[in-house]
């Protein structure tokens, strides 16, 4: 435990490796692992050693590193031809948290910049920290700004993990939540559990009871009953991908709590990055989304609980459109009411790095 501060940093670079918090693992057991090798960062965010979207991106911006220490040992001043197919193993490793190919193109602009006959790690280094430095910061100002839309007693109910395992450290929804209740603003945190991988049970319940903020665990299925209760005031959540429309891709189960929160008349949060918007992508439709394994359905941890042969649907997100969202809280501003008008204020304020 003395590893883990109270902000969580799942991910650091140490003695020229990449060294990465096992978040399967928790909350259990605390495992961190080394990784040498971009192919190997491209199996961890695969296998989810690290998962969520910034998180993602800061890891694949290390793994552009590590590629390139490879690269120029073996190739020399011909390096960045040596380049191209572990950034494109990078890119596909998972298909919907955008952060992930905003991080490599970020990346590639500064490999495009550097002298063939230069030694690129040191810089490459430098660019991936300034991406991780960035994230924790603005996950401060989101959880300032989005802070100041929640008013003192409320209560919130937030679905995966958006904290700082999920990101560089402090998290974008956990980021609001952390800050508000430091202002004295939450009086509860209800956590869906989140099947079939259990972010919420196994990541965001620990995050929160480590701050001592004062969180409540129930099933993803509970989540109905408990809005028609009228206790909760906002549904507070992370995002993988944002449409130029605002509607929002996020954990399997975001869509539905979106649905009952306007049947219900509760406010609907998304906090993220602008590196989470897809300005290519017109449309929630467009957003490609990530089918992952049936084991992940069909057992829990080592123990199997469904027939074998069974068929399996394992969507690990959906599609929320964005007139079910109240407010999209980034690091440079909020957009309420989110619409393709109403978001292109973001586009003119993004922060560039
Ligand atoms: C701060 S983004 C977190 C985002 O990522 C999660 O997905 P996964 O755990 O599969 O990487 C989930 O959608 C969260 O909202």
């Amino acid at each position: 435990m003395s590893e883990l501060n109270s902000s969580i940093q799942p991910l650091r670079w140490q003695a020229g490796k990449l060294v990465m918090l096992d978040q399967r693992r928790l909350p259990l057991e605390q495992v961190w692992l080394e990784f040498e090798s971009c192919g190997d960062v491209a199996l961890a965010i695969r296998q989810m050693v690290v998962r969520g979207a910034p998180a993602i991106g800061i890891a694949a911006a290390y793994a552009v590193v590590l590629a390139s220490r490879y690269a120029w040992a073996k190739k020399g001043t011909i390096w960045k031809q040596a380049m191209t197919r572990p950034l494109r193993d990078l890119a596909v490793s998972r298909p919907t948290a955008v952060n992930l190919q905003w991080a490599i193109n970020h990346m590639q602009r500064r490999i495009d910049a550097l002298p063939n006959n230069q030694q690129p790690e040191a810089v490459l280094l430098d660019a991936a920290k300034a991406i991780h430095d960035a994230d924790i910061t603005d996950n401060k100002t989101m959880g300032r700004l989005g802070a100041e839309l929640i008013q003192p007693g409320s209560t919130v109910l937030t679905h995966c993990n958006a904290g700082a395992l999920a990101t560089g450290g402090f998290g974008t929804a956990l980021g609001v939540i952390r800050q508000a209740h430091s202002e004295g603003k939450i009086s509860r945190v209800y956590v869906d559990e989140t099947r079939p991988w259990l972010q919420g049970a196994r990541l965001t319940a620990w995050e929160l009871m480590r701050d001592h903020i004062p969180c409540v665990l129930q099933a993803d299925l509970a989540a109905a009953a408990l809005l028609a209760t009228g206790k909760v005031d906002w549904i507070i959540v992370g995002a993988d991908r944002i449409a130029a429309n605002g509607d929002v891709a996020n954990k399997i189960g975001t869509y539905g709590l979106a649905v009952l929160a306007q049947y219900h008349q509760v406010k609907m949060m998304v906090v993220a990055p602008t590196a989470t918007i897809d300005w290519q992508c017109e449309s929630g439709s467009r957003i490609p989304i990530e089918q992952r394994e049936r084991r992940e359905v069909t057992h829990i941890g080592q123990h199997r609980h469904a027939p074998y042969e069974v068929e399996i649907s394992n969507p690990a997100f959906d599609v929320t459109p964005a007139e079910l969202i109240t407010a999209i809280v980034t690091e440079t501003g909020v957009v309420k009411s989110p619409s393709a008008v109403t978001m292109q204020s973001l586009r003119e304020r993004r922060n560039t790095i």
